[in-house]
């Protein structure tokens, strides 16, 4: 595999890379799940981590401080779809699931939570009728992750005016009961208030002593994280931003691709990338 793969685009995501280089023990890796490892497809039951993430990642994990995914999933429901359990290489991945809400452990197998929010019960109780009151077209679909309710447009025929048209209800109804709206790449999920990426990577980072971060995501529920990896990169900390381009034909996030230092084509490019490190730090060694 060609390193050029990970030459960042960017003057500042060329110095941070070259401190994660400098101490790549001391790094920690962050990556989103959904559009980052694995492929978006219609229906999310059926999103898989791309087949060479886990053995990327596992050859990946022992020569940095730490990998760690930071997704809007369950936890637990990543490590399936990911296949991140029992894998040599990976005992000590950590899942952050619910953006920072869950969080699983490989050395325990255990997901730690705090307990559901009461408000997601009633929004998932008057969902229904505001769906229809709002003119929710055909092909539009609820998942239930449990401590959220996720809205989905892809399958409608206008899947960007279908989001819009639906939009101002679900804001109001989140709010009425204490939750918030996240916008996501043909969704809107309806969640607890509290936690973002971008706290649960900077709590992550700080419990790591991190001295080097490396964050990929594809979609606006990541740009907390970015905003993280920019504010500690203002503090001194070397890091690079990713930006997992979409290959399914939706135009790229601007809101991303503008502040990465690193653009690639999906979980095949984000693959490459970290191929690509692994191999910068076996020379280095
Ligand atoms: O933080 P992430 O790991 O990116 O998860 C965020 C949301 O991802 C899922 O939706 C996205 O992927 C689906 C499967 O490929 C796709 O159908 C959908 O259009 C995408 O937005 C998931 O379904 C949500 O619950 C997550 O919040």
């Amino acid at each position: 595999m060609g390193v050029e793969v990970i030459v960042p685009g960017t003057a500042a995501g060329r110095e941070g890379l070259a401190g994660v280089l400098a101490a790549p023990g001391e790094a920690v890796v962050g990556l989103d799940f959904d559009g980052t490892l694995a492929q978006i497809v219609a229906d999310p039951d059926r999103a898989r981590a791309h087949p060479d993430v886990v053995p990327a990642l596992s050859a990946l994990a022992p020569l940095v401080g730490a990998v760690v995914v930071v997704t809007g999933r369950p936890a637990a429901v990543a490590v399936e779809y990911g296949g991140f359990a029992g894998v040599p290489g990976l005992e000590h991945l950590t899942v952050l699931g619910h953006y920072g809400a869950e969080r699983w452990e490989a050395r325990t197998g255990e997901v730690t939570a705090p307990e559901v929010h009461p408000g997601v019960a009633l929004v998932r109780a008057e969902l229904p009728e505001v769906l229809e009151r709002a003119g929710a077209p055909e092909g539009t679909w609820t998942e239930d992750k449990g401590r959220a309710v996720v809205v989905h447009t892809r399958r409608t025929s206008d899947p960007d005016g279908s989001l819009e048209r639906l939009r101002g209800p679900l804001v109001e109804l989140a709010a009425r009961h204490g939750l918030m709206v996240e916008p996501g790449r043909m969704v809107l999920e309806l969640r607890p208030p509290g936690v973002d990426k971008g706290a649960a990577l900077t709590g992550f980072l700080a419990e790591r002593g991190a001295r080097g971060v490396v964050y990929a995501g594809d979609d606006l529920g990541d740009l907390a994280a970015y905003a993280a990896v920019e504010e500690r990169r203002a503090e001194g900390l070397p890091g690079v931003l990713v930006y997992s381009g979409p290959v399914t034909g939706e135009p790229p996030l601007r809101e991303l691709a503008d502040r990465a230092d690193l653009v690639v084509r999906g979980p095949a490019g984000v693959v490459e990338v970290l191929g690509a490190l692994a191999e910068r730090i076996r020379e280095g060694r």
